[in-house]
């Protein structure tokens, strides 16, 4: 049963008019939008729509924001500054703003129309996951205005999703603490995706490793790698190597090839290799993202358990004025 808040969101839609969705949140936040955008590229055939860092919507100011619009914002505390502003700032030129949070009671919620709570842990329904709840608000807007006929696949498939998902990360442990043994000592560690999955990627380059474990990354577009990244390319450089199941997959496979040949430490997570037979056909390239983010996170904590470098160690996030 999908979450009740966005149950109203879905319904608000039959009586709005929306010509273009922003997607807009910093960070992590973000990072979870990507997969989202990917699917409204790939099936929106009269909706258009934009991935937007907050303070960016703001200053870049789109022609396009208007009541017309749909905005939907992320933000894990609800507090980041520059997020609640866009909420703000969208609500004042008539945009219909949904907020997703982990904080009811944050600036963002109060800032936002339409609030939805999402929640985390293994014990929680999938549905409520940030991730599946951004495919819920999507897959819901294109059925409603489009009659998009994937809306039923993606909730059957996020609804069975949990256990594939532990399935997955109890698969990944070995290869994971393996990881962590590797690289503790590896002073820069990039990662590479395309399509669907390419948020992942930045997800784990920015926040994970730059951010929580004070590693240089840098999240290569496995297209854009062989027009610069390539380069660097060479025997101990360590590429985190997304497969993903969508249509961009032979990007991915190009890049892993041409890594494979000239490098020796490429770190490969193939969606293939976990077991989505829950999940349906048509959607598993939407839902091969959100299986590799859980599986990158046991690869985050075991790196961060080899290194004795927690992942809540911070310098600067939340310390100091920025
Ligand atoms: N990894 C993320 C960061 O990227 C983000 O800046 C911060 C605040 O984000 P949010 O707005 O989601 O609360 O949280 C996490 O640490």
């Amino acid at each position: 049963m999908l979450n009740e808040m966005v149950d109203r969101v879905l319904e608000e839609y039959k009586s709005r008019e929306i010509e273009k969705v922003f997607l807009v949140g910093c960070g992590g936040s973000s990072a979870l939008m990507y997969a989202s955008k990917y699917a409204l590229d790939h099936e929106a055939k009269t909706i258009d729509s934009d991935l937007y860092s907050s303070n960016e919507f703001i200053h870049r100011h789109p022609a396009k924001l208007s009541e017309k619009s749909l905005v939907i914002l992320c933000s894990h505390y609800g507090k980041t500054p520059e997020t609640v502003n866009a909420a703000c700032f969208a609500r004042e030129k008539g945009a219909m703003t949904v907020s997703l949070t982990y904080d009811p009671d944050s600036p963002l919620a109060e800032a936002s129309e339409f609030v939805i709570v999402y929640e985390e842990g293994k014990e929680q329904p999938f549905l409520n996951d940030a991730h599946a709840i951004m495919y819920e608000l999507v897959f819901g807007l294109l059925y409603i205005k489009e009659g998009n006929p994937k809306y039923e696949a993606i909730i059957h498939s996020l609804a069975a999703l949990r256990p594939v998902i532990e399935k997955a990360r109890e698969q990944a442990l070995l290869a994971a603490q393996t990881f962590g043994r590797t690289y503790r000592d590896a002073r820069i560690i990039y990662t590479m995706g395309s399509g669907a999955n390419y948020g992942i990627a930045y997800w784990f380059a920015i926040c994970i490793l730059m951010e929580m474990q004070w590693i240089h990354s840098h999240a290569i577009h496995a297209g854009e790698y062989f027009h610069g990244p390539f380069e660097i390319l060479d025997k101990g450089v360590p590429i985190i190597q997304l497969v993903g199941l969508d249509e961009t997959r032979p990007l991915e496979e190009r890049s892993l090839g041409f890594s494979r040949q000239y490098g020796d430490t490429i770190i490969t997570l193939d969606a293939k290799d976990f077991d989505l037979s829950e999940v349906d056909d048509q959607v598993k390239g939407y839902i091969a993202p959100l299986v590799l983010h859980r599986v990158l996170r046991v690869y985050a904590e075991e790196l961060a358990n080899a290194r004795n470098h927690p992942l809540s160690t911070r310098r600067y996030m939340w310390k100091v004025a920025y």
